[in-house]
């Protein structure tokens, strides 16, 4: 069958595979700091801080204020809608500061699950509806990247052949609308890690929601070279007693990406599923020396395991930056160099690094 109604022309492909290539360079990885209101919400709690736009904006300002240093761990930042157009307190637009720091933006587009009928409690992903015009205004407003979440778990009849093939579908519909506008579609299949499930079947899980996953973007003629994937890594349920080491992670997680994930895809990030920072660092350096071949960069794309030492740091007070900022940078550089397999744990992290930071059915 001739490829007669090429999707995108040499010059789109060129930019895409170029912004997916400078965001996981040299052990870079992705900040997902596009919480929502009502998620930013709980992390507040926690630190008795109330969730107002400006307590908000300050958290974030932090962040993205770090020493410039911060561009050789952090190639890219997602960003909630809100935040893509909120200032630092000199006036300067977030995205500007960012990109300043040589960061690529990006942008949280899908906006939250929808029931799927007759099935254990399945969603299906919304935000389809008028994605193209949302994609053309980031463009102009500096975003080069999209992410797009879908929620799968594993539970009695879950997921269904139905969550599975509706969520890849939506996913490669997403990711094809993404690319039409320039934007480098992260492309996020989360199997959540709910549940009391042995490592085996997690393994199991992932392979057939990564091959729909793929099967559809193939479908959808999406160019996988200007493509990110962020799947979970590959563990045992939460409730499982049995438990696993890095490296037991690292095999199943290699393993069923390589039988699902062509090596044109160039990177895989990440996301951190609850674990705690110290634990997704060291998943992922594990990842990064597993001995079995991995054609693409394996780096991550996390929130929570990059954010939970630096929002208790904070407290909520101007006057711990400087310790908020250190943590935060800390936990960056951690995870570039588990991105290279060169992590090397000191045991000198502080309880926040090593506190489970699971929340039960995270599906928002
Ligand atoms: O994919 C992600 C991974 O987060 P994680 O590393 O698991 O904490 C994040 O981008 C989350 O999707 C995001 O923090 C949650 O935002 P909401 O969808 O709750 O607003």
């Amino acid at each position: 069958m001739a490829h007669r109604f090429p999707a995108l022309t040499p010059e789109q492909k060129k930019e895409l595979s170029e912004i997916a290539q400078r965001i996981v360079a040299n052990g870079k990885g992705i900040l997902a700091a596009d919480e929502s209101v009502g998620t930013m919400g709980n992390r507040l709690q926690r630190i008795k801080v109330e969730n107002t736009e400006e307590n908000r904006r300050q958290f974030r300002e932090l962040l993205f204020s770090v020493d410039n240093s911060i561009s050789q761990s952090i190639g890219g930042v997602i960003l909630f809608h809100e935040t893509l157009y909120q200032k630092d307190s000199q006036g300067n637009l977030f995205r500007n500061v960012l990109k300043e720091k040589g960061i690529v933006v990006g942008i949280k587009l899908d906006q939250g699950g929808a029931p799927l009928a007759g099935t254990n409690k399945e969603t299906t992903i919304q935000g389809l509806d008028g994605l193209s015009e949302r994609c053309a205004q980031y463009k102009k407003d500096g975003v080069d990247f999209g992410k797009w979440r879908a929620v799968l778990r594993i539970a009695d009849q879950c997921p269904s052949s139905l969550a599975i093939q509706e969520n890849a579908n939506a996913l490669a519909r997403y990711a094809s609308i993404c690319q039409q506008n320039g934007l480098v579609p992260i492309v996020e299949p989360e199997v959540l890690p709910d549940g009391d499930h042995d490592l085996e079947h997690c393994q199991y899980v992932s392979e057939k929601v990564l091959a729909a996953v793929y099967k559809a973007l193939n479908d959808h003629h999406v160019y996988l070279e200007g493509t990110l994937l962020k799947p979970n890594m590959v563990t045992a349920g939460h409730a499982c007693t049995k438990k696993y080491t890095p490296e037991q992670v690292a095999m199943a997680t290699v393993t069923a990406l390589h039988r699902t994930v062509p090596a044109a895809v160039p990177g895989i990030c990440f996301l951190s599923g609850g674990m705690s920072e110290e634990d997704a660092t060291l998943n992922l350096n594990a990842i990064n020396r597993c001995p079995l071949p991995r054609p693409w960069k394996l780096s991550f794309s996390y929130g929570r395991a990059l954010q939970a030492s630096a929002l208790a740091a904070w407290g909520g007070k101007a006057a711990n930056k400087k310790a908020t900022q250190e943590a935060f940078m800390k936990r960056a550089m951690a995870n570039c160099q588990a991105a290279q397999g060169q992590y090397v744990h000191t045991g000198s992290s502080g309880a926040a690094a090593t506190q489970s930071l699971f929340t039960a059915s995270y599906t928002y």
